[in-house]
């Protein structure tokens, strides 16, 4: 709403809401305005006088709705005379998770999505945090380690320690995974879990969505000031032996873990996937497509829905058992995947990949249920009907040709003889399964991380 070349100063404003528009006028009869939606919070007034200060977005010119990354935008704050009653519900004071003795770490993850991160942290987070007198300490990363190099040079031993400590993250989910990721295989327990705040600035950023944020920033910076530590569900994947990452841009592929060890275990928040979505994921996982921002996803989907030769999808060969409990009797019962041929397949612990992508409508915020949904083999323009649906809110799980089950115990044995369909996607990183190679998913019981979600 307000228009850039507005300068706010250092006056009070005398404000006055209506409808949606916070109207500010000066004593010397300058006015500005500011849309409610683009209020980050009101701080009450130093001394016991009434004046507050508004925190507000001001988005670039053009971009006035939604809050996608693409309009970052920057922090304003301009001084009121009083309080309206309609503005108490943004009064906001500085969370205990912001002050403790421990400097708050913000790692700024300069390669998610369209590297945007460093203007978001300059234009927004920095300012955000100056406002509220908290003391930070910014990491930029330099290469695909430095988050892993975090947790081990100071994360883990802090939480160990008992240590409060609160982690900024300016990423997608990938920087999610790799505290995750180190947590989870280096510790049995830690004495204090750390609390993770998000800024959403990745492509997908499925955990930002599903615990309540929107797509944009400004939505992280305001769970960042009035959010809740809550634990964050895991899912441990053991992996038949031999199973190897798939890194630089499916240059290379790295071992998970000793290879004579019976079974290698990832550890991951999201998502376990094989299928058209692993497919696409790893084919979009380059320079080039990164350069499309989430449409990646799409693009590389339709290739594999439509294949350029005009053969039909290909038909995933493998086995699928889960087990499930009845919810009022407590039993658990194995259950079979209907046939040996599989086209999409996904198991979930959140209910959105991206913020319109509902591939799980019954996943609550961070209640660590595991929920999975897939189908078998069919033509493309099938398959693009149910994704279709998927982005309507999630009614592709009321499809007849759609599994979607709550679960405890996940197990698929590939019978695929090329690596190129054995690809399975954990939390965005991809893994080739061994020939005859199997996977089993289960939740993982120990609680070493909390998210802040937004109230
Ligand atoms: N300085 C850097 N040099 C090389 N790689 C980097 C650097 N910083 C980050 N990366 C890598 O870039 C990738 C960014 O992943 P991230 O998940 O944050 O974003 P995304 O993949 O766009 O979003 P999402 O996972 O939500 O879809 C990670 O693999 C990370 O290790």
């Amino acid at each position: 709403m307000v228009t850039a070349p507005f300068e706010w100063g250092t006056e009070a404003f005398t404000p006055e809401v209506t409808g949606d528009i916070l109207q500010c006028t000066s004593q010397s009869g300058l006015q500005g305005q500011i849309n409610l939606s683009d209020i980050l919070g009101v701080l009450p007034g130093e001394d016991s006088s009434s004046s507050h200060t508004v925190l507000f977005l001001v988005k670039p010119e053009g971009h006035n709705h939604g809050d996608s990354i693409a309009a970052v935008g920057h922090l304003e704050k301009t001084v009121i005379s009083c309080l309206p009653s309609s503005l108490t519900q943004f009064l906001v004071k500085v969370p205990e998770y912001l002050q403790h003795s421990e400097p708050v770490q913000v790692v700024v993850s300069v390669k998610s999505g369209t590297c945007q991160a460093q203007t978001i942290f300059q234009d927004l987070v920095e300012p955000l945090l100056t406002q509220l007198s908290v003391k930070y300490e910014v990491h930029e990363t330099k290469s695909t380690q430095t988050i892993t190099e975090l947790c081990e040079s100071r994360f883990l031993e802090r939480a160990r320690a008992g240590t409060p400590q609160t982690i900024v993250l300016l990423s997608g989910d990938g920087g999610v995974v790799n505290i995750v990721d180190y947590f989870y295989r280096h510790t049995q327990s830690v004495q204090t879990p750390p609390h993770i705040a998000l800024i959403p600035c990745g492509t997908g950023n499925a955990l930002a969505c599903s615990i309540g944020s929107r797509t944009g920033p400004s939505s992280g910076l305001k769970s960042l000031i009035r959010g809740t530590p809550t634990p964050i569900p895991i899912f441990a994947t053991k992996l038949s032996p031999g199973s190897q990452m798939i890194v630089d841009e499916g240059r290379q592929k790295v071992p998970l873990g000793d290879p004579n060890a019976s079974h290698q275990t990832l550890y991951g928040s999201v998502t376990v996937s094989w299928g058209i979505h692993a497919a696409l994921v790893a084919d979009s996982d380059t320079t080039e497509y990164r350069k499309f921002g989430n449409e990646r996803f799409k693009i590389a989907g339709m290739k594999l829905l439509h294949p350029p030769d005009g053969s039909a999808p290909h038909k995933f060969k493998g086995n699928v058992t889960y087990s499930e409990r009845d919810d009022q009797t407590g039993e658990v019962s194995e259950k079979t995947f209907e046939g040996d041929e599989h086209m999409y397949l996904l198991a979930s612990l959140v209910s959105r990949l991206e913020y319109n992508f509902v591939v799980s409508p019954k996943s609550e915020p961070l209640d660590g249920s595991m929920w999975f949904m897939g189908w078998g083999p069919m033509s493309g323009e099938e398959a693009t009907r149910l994704v279709v649906l998927a982005y309507k809110g999630g009614l592709h799980v009321d499809d007849e040709a759609v599994t979607y089950a709550k679960f405890e115990k996940l197990r698929i044995d590939f019978k695929e003889d090329s690596e190129h369909w054995r690809r399975i996607c954990v939390d965005g990183n991809i893994i080739a399964v061994e020939k005859d190679g199997w996977l089993e998913l289960t939740k993982e019981p120990r609680q070493l991380l909390n998210v802040i979600k937004p109230h």
